[in-house]
């Protein structure tokens, strides 16, 4: 067993084979899941006694990896080399490294049965090519996955049922069946070449995404500014402009605030929404259909282009090719670009450095999660849109209990409406405590300090007593300062509380060390995806 886990053992062609796996992989998991979990792992294939072996970073990402996607890895490879595998997984030696016999293995045969045709060492490009196909056709990803959201969060905005207004004859060469489905918001209407026979150029846009419900806050302030400029002079500053922030904080809807009022001021421009993952669909489609030059038409003939989360391209060589060829296209007739992401451009993992640099090249803002009082604003404006008068102290109650996204914070208002609605009650806070009590019951359970402590010291292989000692070591230091940004992020509790559960240290070493992994987490892609890795783990 020691020697199998020598380095040197697996020769080049087995290197594909995990290679091809990972590349797989990253079409089907989305990109931060995969360069936090995926990305990491180390494997080693010895076709003599058809194993692989795979050596993840600690016992977090052991458990994480074995609930979550080794049974995934297992089809793969099993599908990949055509033959049945046998999988060990196993935590690498301290230090991350691949070789040595200290990694702790756990044998796990490989179940999944092998397909008859071996695909191992097909061409790449074909093989990416068919996993985007295949992907198209499937997803049918397990309800509340990250990828199952996005899938859905592609279609939402595509599926409503939008009028079409006044016609404006134009040419305008979208041909794609995709976007011949008349469902369009708004504006945008087409003629054939010929200037006969209107067609209406669906926006995707949602009329209901507009800056007038959008609650203004220091979180957002910025962007907000930033994407009213360009809503009302498309095509001149902040060209692209770049948005990036967390899952749920308003990204799409400042997109789609854009679209509309661009649409409002100029009602014939060609705006288009979409989400990037569609973007991927269109590109393999044409790919298939070899109708190149429509989708070029298509893209490159826009007024305005919104392309959310832009970070499912990464891994997508074509995508990336025809997304650079419209964003050139495009830049050069002074159409307007609007992109959002989930981390700021240089954050971004495999895209070309081409495009990268050209996404950073406008105008890049951030958007935060909301502070306190802009949490109960947008509680008391959303309660009001539904004909509901929230009072301050109810919504002060729920923002101060869901803190990390405005999506959960309109989840948890639609509960407490719905729960006082059915038991025909007042809306008051021993209302939404009850309606809630999953929810904070959850944070309760979970989210400790001695919890995170643990947690931290588990990942970066130290002694929770560390987490209280005066050792400085920056081995120790910096975990430590970990636990403290979490402990801030995650829990209720005061600056001088965490001090104190970090071995009686004082309130201004924990705001150094909040301070300073906040603004490193911006910098350092690694420290990000650890944190990420960390905050999914302590939320589970
Ligand atoms: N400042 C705000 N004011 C009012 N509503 C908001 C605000 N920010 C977000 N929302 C609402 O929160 C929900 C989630 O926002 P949105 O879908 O735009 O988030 P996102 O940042 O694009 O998330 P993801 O990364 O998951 O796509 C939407 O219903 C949106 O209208």
């Amino acid at each position: 067993m020691d020697q199998e886990f020598q380095q040197g053992q697996a020769n080049a062609a087995d290197d594909g084979l995990w290679q091809e796996c990972l590349d797989r992989l990253a079409v089907e998991v989305p990109s931060q899941q995969f360069g936090a979990w995926l990305k990491p792992l180390r494997a080693q294939y010895m076709p003599a006694s058809a194993t692989v072996q795979l050596l993840v970073p600690n016992r977090i990402a052991l458990d994480y990896i074995r609930g979550r996607y080794l049974e995934r890895i297992v089809g793969l490879l099993n599908e990949l080399s055509g033959r049945e595998l046998r999988i060990e997984l196993g935590v690498a030696a301290r230090g991350g490294a691949v070789a040595g016999a200290a990694g702790r293995v756990v044998r796990r045969p490989a179940r999944v049965a092998p397909p008859p045709a071996a695909a191992a060492g097909a061409d790449m490009e074909s093989l990416v090519n068919r996993v985007q196909a295949d992907l198209l056709a499937q997803l049918d990803q397990p309800p509340g996955s990250e990828q199952a959201h996005r899938a859905t969060q592609a279609m939402r905005y595509a599926d409503h049922d939008g009028e079409v207004t006044a016609p404006v004859v134009r040419s305008n060469g979208f041909e794609s069946d995709d976007m011949q489905d008349g469902r369009a918001h708004g504006q945008g209407v087409s003629a054939g070449q010929d200037g006969s026979a209107a067609k209406p150029v669906p926006s995707r846009l949602n009329p209901q995404l507009t800056f007038e419900n959008l609650i203004e806050g220091s979180a957002n302030r910025m962007a907000r500014a930033a994407a009213l400029h360009v809503a009302h002079a498309p095509g001149q500053l902040y060209n692209p402009l770049f948005i990036y922030g967390g899952v749920g904080l308003g990204k799409t809807h400042l997109m789609h605030a854009v679209g509309n009022q661009v649409l409002r001021d100029q009602p014939q421009a060609k705006v288009l929404y979409i989400h990037a993952e569609q973007f991927v669909t269109d590109v393999v489609k044409s790919y298939q259909r070899k109708t190149f030059d429509a989708l070029k038409q298509r893209y490159h003939s826009l007024d305005l282009l919104l392309i959310d989360d832009v970070q499912f391209i990464a891994g997508k060589e074509r995508t990336q090719e025809e997304f650079f060829n419209a964003f050139e296209a495009l830049l050069s007739k002074k159409s307007h670009i609007v992109m959002t992401s989930d981390t700021y451009p240089k954050g971004l993992t495999d895209i070309h450095e081409r495009l990268v640099s050209r996404f950073d090249a406008g105008l890049t803002v951030a958007i935060e999660p909301p502070e306190l009082e802009m949490r109960v604003a947008i509680l008391i404006n959303k309660a009001k849109a539904e004909g509901i008068a929230l009072s301050e102290d109810v919504a002060f109650f729920v923002a101060k209990n869901v803190r990390s996204n405005v999506r959960e914070l309109e989840g948890a208002l639609r509960k407490v409406l719905a729960y006082a609605r059915f038991n025909s009650k007042d809306i008051s806070i021993p209302v939404a405590r009850e309606a809630l009590r999953d929810l904070l019951s959850i944070q309760n359970r979970q989210i400790s300090v001695e919890n995170i402590q643990k947690t931290v010291a588990d990942f970066y292989k130290i002694k929770v007593a560390d987490m209280y000692s005066k050792k400085r070591p920056a081995s120790i230091a910096r975990p430590r300062q970990i636990a403290m940004y979490l402990s801030k992020e995650l829990t209720q509790k005061s600056l001088p509380e965490i001090g104190e559960l970090f071995g009686g240290r004082d309130h201004t070493t924990v705001l150094h060390a909040v301070r300073k992994i906040a603004q490193e987490r911006q910098q350092q892609i690694e420290l990000n995806q650890q944190l990420h890795v960390l905050e999914q783990t302590l939320k589970r």
